[in-house]
């Protein structure tokens, strides 16, 4: 259907950008409809539950290089792109994301146009973090970087 079939790699870095971006880092709340017994601890009934996407994006379990940015983590050895089924940036369930193919489509357009047209490089001698703003939602931190026309 679209072109990021034919382009693996790229794919694979906009998963691994999305990944390790981890921007709604709590996910969205549920309340536990019954009590649930869950590795040795009672969830009471009436509950609220937050099923918490970090554990599971930089889960060392699943990932080769879990704080390590690497689109390897979506490539087999031949290059093809592999879904990989500890990625849950947009949660699961039935009421996961209802934005994700809308935020997938323009992810996708908006980095290929960008990276089409410049070139980005951080400031000489600037080291850009991977740390960000948690609340809600995770934002990075300010930051400059410099986009040289192609
Ligand atoms: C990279 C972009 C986005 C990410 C990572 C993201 C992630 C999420 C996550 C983790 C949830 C909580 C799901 C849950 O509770 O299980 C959520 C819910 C939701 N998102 Fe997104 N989202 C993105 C973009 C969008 C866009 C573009 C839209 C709308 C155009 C959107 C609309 C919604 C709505 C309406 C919900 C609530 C769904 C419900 O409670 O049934 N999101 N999103």
């Amino acid at each position: 259907m679209s072109d990021r079939a034919h382009m693996p790699y790229t794919n694979a870095v906009i998963h691994e950008i999305q990944r390790m971006a981890n921007v709604v880092p709590l996910n969205g709340t549920r309340v536990a409809s019954k009590d649930i017994h869950l590795g040795g601890c009672v969830i009471p009934k009436g509950s609220t539950v937050l099923a918490i996407l970090t554990s599971v994006l930089f889960d060392k379990n699943e990932w080769e290089t879990p704080h390590v940015f690497n689109p390897g983590h979506f490539l087999d050895s031949n290059g093809n792109f592999v879904k990989r089924n500890a990625f849950l940036p947009f949660s699961a369930g039935k009421r996961a994301c209802v934005g994700e193919a809308l935020a997938r489509m323009e992810l996708f357009l908006f980095l290929v146009a960008m990276l089409q047209n410049f070139t980005f490089s951080a400031e000489e001698g600037v080291e850009l973090s991977s740390e960000g703003i948690v609340g809600v939602t995770r934002t990075p931190y300010p930051f400059k970087i410099r986009a040289t026309p192609r």
